[in-house]
């Protein structure tokens, strides 16, 4: 069988309210999971059950507090857990992507510019960026009106358009998806449903929170239950 693109054991996660006494808040522990190239694997269970600190500690935004994190990288494995900011940095670059649940509007760049930016950061060239860009923006319905605007002022929805087509545009073997349709229009969310199913026939290995249930049976192969991994559960 072929490696995992990313493999999980052990990972847990304790946060420490340090104005609050130094609280110790336990939110997963021992969790174990793989994921595969050309799959797309869901994070379930209710709120507040650690799907989003999962993610997140995926992606080095958290710091972890146990286990390890291997990331298939440059044809070796790479423990993101253990790694240092600039490893995690070259991760980002060019083995793991992240598409988050708000767009990080930039003042006075224009839409396609935003898109097209992941690309340009990783040495395109520019005419061609903006035109996969611009093949995005159309994909996701983002009228061309709005292209050269900066997105401060577009509604929720467009915002997330955006903020998907710009998640989209590289071609990172691991995809991170953390809602990235809440505020989509049924029309868009079939968009994005489809978006997500040519990047597993292209080999990519995804791994999603989504909190609409037709959208998650649409995509998911594999369904996570995060509260399986619940310390109380395993302290019980
Ligand atoms: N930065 C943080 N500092 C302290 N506690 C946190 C932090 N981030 C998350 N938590 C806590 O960890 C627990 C799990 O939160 P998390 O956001 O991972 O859950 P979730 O399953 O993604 O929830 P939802 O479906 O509501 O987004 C919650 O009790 C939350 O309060």
């Amino acid at each position: 069988m072929q490696t995992p693109a990313l493999t999980v054991t052990g990972l847990g996660k304790t946060f420490t309210m340090h104005l609050r006494g130094g609280i110790q808040l336990p939110v997963v522990a021992n969790t174990r999971f793989a994921l595969h190239a050309g799959t797309c694997t869901v994070l379930g269970g209710p709120s507040g059950a650690g799907k989003s600190s999962v993610l997140k500690m995926l992606y080095g935004n958290y710091g972890t507090s146990a286990g390890r994190i291997l990331v298939s990288h440059r044809g070796r494995e790479v423990d993101l857990a253990a790694a240092g900011p600039r490893t995690i940095l070259e991760l980002r670059r060019e083995t793991i992507g992240y598409v988050s649940q708000f767009l990080r509007v930039v003042p006075r760049i224009g839409a396609l510019d935003i898109v097209a930016e992941p690309l340009v950061e990783r040495g395109a060239d520019r005419v061609e960026a903006a035109r996969r860009a611009g093949e995005l923006l159309s994909r996701v319905n983002l009228p061309e009106r709005l292209w050269e605007l900066p997105p401060a002022t577009f509604s929720g929805g467009e915002q997330q358009r955006v903020n998907i087509a710009r998640g989209f545009i590289t071609d990172h073997p691991i995809l991170l998806l953390d809602e990235p349709t809440a505020s989509l229009d049924a029309a868009n969310r079939d968009v994005v449903v489809e978006m997500i199913a040519e990047k597993k026939r292209a080999g990519v290995a995804l791994l999603g929170i989504f909190h609409d249930t037709e959208i998650r049976n649409a995509v998911a192969d594999v369904t996570i239950d995060v509260t399986g991994f619940s310390p109380a559960r395993k302290a019980a």
